[in-house]
Order: structure tokens, then C-alpha cells, then sequence
């Protein structure tokens, strides 16, 4: 299940519209959790508490597991989009911590940790008249001075092959441009890390190669969710660490081959359970 529940006092990219200052782009990002948890409002528990470190040298890191399994959970609170209801998240910075529950730390989080969020796009982007205008006035409002915008959506455009489409309305675009318009926009801050849940989420196969080989390829340590196993063995996306998460646990942390084949014990075991009630 995706989740909806915005338990924290902002979301991030409300955090980076309160920032007046322009941040400096920052080069690398450390997570670490510590007994982070994070139970509902009415009481279900989305993710136990967890000890996890995330290092910026780290790689690609992906999270699997069945529905409901916490997955998302888990990746809201890793992308600073929901605060832990126990334990802490915290943050290294350029090597300086920064944490959830400082106001001021908030928009350099926000611009260091870029989240990848489709439904934010499909719900504030309406209005633009065309995806550069989208993207430029999103900037604008995020106090990018003129002269670097031009370029930097520029750039956004091509690294997410969306240059033919730079003057299409967004009600236009198709479900893959849609993913890489959100790839797009969690760059602009210039992120030094990338956090995604489902980046491929209902896109048939063609559509989902194209997305991640355009995510991989911009060449941040991305933090992902997915149900699509043959994308994390497949080499070219270079993926070097993978979680299993089960029933709000991560239960396996390791390599692709390995956590491939813990998970498909996993499935046959709920089926054998399944079957035998
Ligand atoms: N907004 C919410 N309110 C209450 N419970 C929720 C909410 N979102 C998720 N949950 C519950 O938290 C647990 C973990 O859900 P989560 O969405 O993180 O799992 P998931 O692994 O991402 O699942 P899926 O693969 O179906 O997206 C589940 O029991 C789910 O029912």
C-alpha cells in the first residue's frame, strides 16, 4: 500500500518553500537510523524499529518485499518525507548531521535527499502551462535565481529525455513521462541522493527500462523500492545492495543474487502456509 499519512509536521517540499535561502547543492548524504519506527495513526504498524546505515558510497540500494511488507514505510522515512513516531533518522550532510526535528535543517534535507514523488507532480503541476514552465516555476518559487534556471532545466530535460516534450501540457503526458517529469523535479535542488518508491510503478516493460536506465544513469546512489526482481539482478543498473522487508521487518540485507533467492524461499514458504490452512 502506498502510503498517505503525512504524520510529520511538513512535507519536504513544503519544508523547501519555507527555506528564503538558495542552498548549495550538497555532495554527499549518510543515513542512519537508529530503532526507527513508524506506527499509523490508527494504530498499524508500518515499519518496527530499525538499525539501518545508508552510506553515500554505497551504491544502489533496493528495498523488496510483498504487499504491505512496509516498503514504503520504510522509504518515507529513509527520504525525509515522514518523521519516525519512535527512534530518530539522521542525516550527514557534507559530514554535518542534520535532523528531522530542526527547522532549519529541514531545507538542506530536502535539497540533499531528492524524493521522487509522482503524486506531488500529479497534483501541484496542473496549472503550468507546459512541463518547462512546471519546472521553471518550481524553481522560482525554490529562490533559484533566473540566470541558473534556463540551464538547469536544461539539463533536467535532457538527463530525463523529456527535451521533445518540454512544451506539452502535463494532462498530455503518457504515464512513463510522467515518472521521469518526477525524476526531474526531485532533481532540481541538485540532489546528492535519490529516494524512490516504485520508480516503475504501472509501467509496462519498455516503459520501465526506460525509466531506470534514465535513473541510474544521472549518477546519484539511489535508495528504491520495487517489486521487480529482474530489475535488481539486471547488471547495467548497477544495484549492489538489497533489503527484504517482511511484515514490517527487514529480514535480509544483501547482495542482488542473494536476497533473490532468500526472497523467493520467503514467497514459497507463504505459499506453503497459505496452502496448508
Ligand atoms: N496510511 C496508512 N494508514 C494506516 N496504515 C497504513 C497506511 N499506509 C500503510 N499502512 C499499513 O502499514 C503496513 C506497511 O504498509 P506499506 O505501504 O509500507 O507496505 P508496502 O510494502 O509498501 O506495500 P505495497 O507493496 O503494497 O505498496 C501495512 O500493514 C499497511 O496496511
Amino acid at each position: 500500500m502506498e502510503a498517505h499519512g503525512y504524520n510529520g509536521p511538513m512535507s519536504v517540499f513544503d519544508s523547501l518553500f519555507h527555506s528564503r535561502r538558495h542552498q548549495t547543492p550538497a555532495t554527499t548524504v549518510d543515513i542512519a537510523m537508529h530503532g526507527a519506527g513508524y506506527v499509523y495513526s490508527d494504530g498499524a504498524v508500518g515499519c518496527e524499529p530499525t538499525d539501518l546505515r545508508i552510506a553515500h558510497d554505497g551504491g544502489n540500494v533496493a528495498v523488496i518485499g510483498l504487499n504491505g511488507a512496509g516498503k514504503s514505510t520504510l522509504i518515507r522515512m529513509i527520504g525525509a518525507q515522514e518523521s519516525p513516531t519512535s527512534g530518530v533518522v539522521d542525516y550527514i550532510i557534507d559530514g554535518e548531521p542534520r535532523d528531522l526535528s530542526r527547522r532549519a535543517d529541514r531545507p538542506v534535507i530536502a535539497s540533499a535527499v531528492g524524493y521522487v514523488d509522482l503524486e506531488h507532480v500529479r497534483s501541484h503541476f496542473q496549472r503550468a502551462k507546459s512541463l518547462e514552465d512546471a519546472l521553471d516555476g518550481y524553481l522560482e518559487r525554490h529562490h533559484v535565481p533566473p540566470a541558473e534556471r534556463a540551464a538547469r532545466i536544461g539539463d533536467l530535460l535532457a538527463a530525463f529525455d523529456l527535451s521533445e516534450v518540454r512544451h506539452m501540457h502535463l494532462d498530455t503526458l503518457d504515464g512513463e513521462r510522467l515518472h521521469l517529469l518526477a525524476m526531474a523535479v526531485a532533481c532540481c535542488h541538485l540532489p546528492a541522493m535519490l529516494v524512490a518508491d516504485e520508480p516503475t510503478r504501472g509501467l509496462d516493460e519498455i516503459s520501465s527500462a526506460h525509466v531506470a536506465q534514465r535513473l541510474f544513469r544521472y549518477g546519484k546512489p539511489v535508495v528504491f523500492t520495487t517489486h521487480d526482481v529482474e530489475l535488481i539482478a539486471d547488471e547495467r543498473y548497477e544495484i549492489r545492495r538489497v533489503l527484504v522487508m517482511d511484515e514490517a521487518h527487514i529480514v535480509f540485507d544483501g547482495d542482488p543474487k542473494h536476497a533473490t533467492d532468500f526472497y523467493t524461499q520467503l514467497i514459497r514458504s507463504k505459499y506453503q502456509s497459505m496452502s496448508s490452512r
